[in-house]
């Protein structure tokens, strides 16, 4: 077991607004987190630093053993898989899906003349398939549904073999059906030990995928609380977190929450 990220006191401050304070934070090769908290918590800034594309204004943040500020981040970048809207948006709209998914492997978007190795072919095919996505291949990536979308943004994340697999929102959008398809295949790529660290953001404890392990709660830019599911996602937290008081089940490995 090995920490392939690690936050120490990290702030980050914008145009005098502290977004994270004090933040520390580990996360091993074998863990699969999710982040919750309140719109505006710090989800996606805590993500930006995890990926390497934004450095702390103070503390210390140590991605896959190397300390931003003091590594080339075209290394680290290939190493961390990142699927978010955001990147979904760089993509063109009539790219192929498989190249959407190759392209990875040369860190652009956007397929020009350049020839890319058999090796790279078939494994793009492979990662297609594992994502149910090998019958869209061919499809241009702007003619498909939210959902398919979603899955084509994290087979391009994975497509690299990555060693740490950062999801911002990614069941946001989509109806019970593809969200449900999409919990599905999560789960099973969870519960893989081949599979690389996953830390992944969302808005609703409905959309944690059986097998993810550890929940971090945030809220204003602190942590509320940082541990194994069990413990971290409770009732008690999500309740300080949000500010009103709420209820959480869970049923199988899946959990729902309500205000009461
Ligand atoms: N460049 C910036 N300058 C000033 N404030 C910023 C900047 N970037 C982000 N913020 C603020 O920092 C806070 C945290 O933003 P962040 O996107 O990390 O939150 P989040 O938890 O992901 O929110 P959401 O759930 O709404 O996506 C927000 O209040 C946001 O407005």
């Amino acid at each position: 077991m090995a920490s392939v990220l690690q936050l120490t006191d990290v702030s980050v401050v914008r145009d005098g607004n502290t977004i994270l304070d004090s933040v520390s934070w580990t996360v091993d090769d074998d863990q699969r987190w999710v982040i919750l908290g309140p719109n505006g918590a710090g989800k996606t800034t805590m993500l930006q630093i995890a990926a390497a594309a934004m450095h702390p204004t103070s503390g210390t943040a140590v991605v896959l053993q190397e300390r931003l500020g003091k590594v080339d981040l075209f290394e680290l970048r290939p190493m961390i898989g990142f699927a978010s809207t955001a990147m979904a948006r760089k993509v063109p709209k009539n790219e192929k899906v498989l190249d959407v998914v190759l392209t990875a492997a040369y860190s652009v978007t956007g397929r020009w003349t350049e020839e890319y190795e058999d090796m790279d072919i078939r494994r793009a095919q492979r990662v297609l398939a594992e994502w149910k996505l090998d019958h869209l291949a061919d499809r241009s990536f702007g003619s498909l549904s939210d959902g398919e979308q979603k899955r084509v943004q994290i087979a391009r994340s994975v497509m690299t073999d990555p060693e740490i697999l950062l999801l911002d929102e990614p069941a946001s959008s989509l109806d019970l059906g593809a969200r449900e398809e999409l919990l599905h295949l999560l789960s099973g790529y969870a519960r893989e030990s081949t599979s690389p660290a996953i830390v992944m953001v969302t808005h609703h404890v409905e959309e944690i995928p059986i097998g993810f392990t550890h929940a971090l709660i945030l809220a204003d830019g602190a942590i509320v609380s940082a541990g194994p599911l069990a413990e971290s996602l409770s009732a008690a937290n999500l309740s300080t977190a949000f500010g009103l008081s709420i209820e959480l089940d869970e049923n199988d490995g899946r959990f729902t929450a309500r205000a009461v």
